[in-house]
């Protein structure tokens, strides 16, 4: 039987970073599905999981430099393929890889990323994302062990398979994400890649040549150790999830290890970062 959803309608002022933030403090509180939009975010949650007291205390409500309003509809049924055909447009990365859903029409590209993001983080629409992709375009990956760290959609280890590295795994602490990783991996032709659960904890005695960390500031800050034992000598290792602010807290962490930084991107005031050991 189809669950009875909860929808959340947010009005953001600004959109971002609020808009991030809500949408981590409401995944906490067991929402399951979100889609962005011009005025802010919807968000759904199951109706049995709903508890509107705990919506109220979300914090990120009470912050005096956000203006964030909302309304509650029930739906019987969801029709998640209308919401994304409604919000989710392809998107198209230096003219050579496109990211598209499959009602998406193909356009000739050297790259072609189906994806059917549910709620997992990782179309290519974040600039975070978007980033990634460039830095994983202009490296050579053949034959290339890679690990794509909070894999999200697996976006970003589909284009590593792509390119040739081999083997390529894709971790992700959320379950919703590694199910939609695991479809997309099959999706995409590329159900080499290994797809788990978890985080940094299934890493040590493992190596690799290159890994991909698109996280947040203080999951890479704390991991890093680990993630940097399992790169091989010379690997590489790119880091997004921050902003540029923070660049500076990330590089001295990442030379405390012994890694050196290789060049940058900016996008949005996000950064992703290339390092080597
Ligand atoms: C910003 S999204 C990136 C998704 C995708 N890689 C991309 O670039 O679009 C971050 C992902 O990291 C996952 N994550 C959060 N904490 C993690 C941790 N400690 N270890 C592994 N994955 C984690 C989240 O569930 C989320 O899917």
């Amino acid at each position: 039987m189809t669950p009875v959803y909860i929808g959340y309608f947010f009005k953001v002022e600004p959109l971002q970073p609020a808009s991030d933030i809500l949408i981590a403090e409401l995944g906490e509180l067991g929402f399951d599905s979100f889609v962005e939009t011009e005025e802010g975010i919807e968000a759904y949650i199951i109706k049995d999981q709903h508890q509107e007291a705990l919506v109220k205390e979300v914090s990120i409500l009470e912050n005096e430099n956000f203006k964030i309003s909302y309304t509650i509809q029930e739906f019987e049924q969801v029709n998640w393929n209308e919401e994304w055909e409604k919000n989710f447009s392809p998107i198209l990365v230096d003219d050579v890889c496109q990211v598209r859903a499959p009602f998406h029409p193909k356009k000739e590209t050297e790259y072609d990323i189906v994806i059917e993001p549910k709620m997992s983080f990782g179309t290519g629409h974040h600039a975070t994302t978007h980033m990634m992709i460039q830095h994983i375009l202009k490296d050579d990956m053949r034959e290339k062990s890679v690990l794509d760290m909070g894999c999200g959609t697996g976006v970003l280890a589909i284009l590593a398979s792509m390119k040739g590295a081999t083997p390529v795994e894709a971790i992700d602490i959320d379950n919703w994400c590694y199910l939609n990783t695991l479809e997309n991996v099959e999706r995409n032709n590329c159900s080499t890649i290994k797809v788990e659960e978890g985080e940094a904890s299934l890493l040590p005695g493992r190596s690799y040549d290159i890994i991909i960390a698109n996280i947040n500031r203080n999951i890479l800050l704390n991991d890093l150790p680990v993630y940097t034992d399992c790169l091989t000598e010379n690997g590489e290792i790119y880091l997004s999830g921050f902003y540029e602010e923070d660049l500076p807290i990330i590089t001295e962490k990442c030379e405390s290890l012994g890694l050196k930084l290789d060049n940058h991107l900016v996008r949005e005031n996000w950064v992703a970062v290339k390092f080597v050991k």
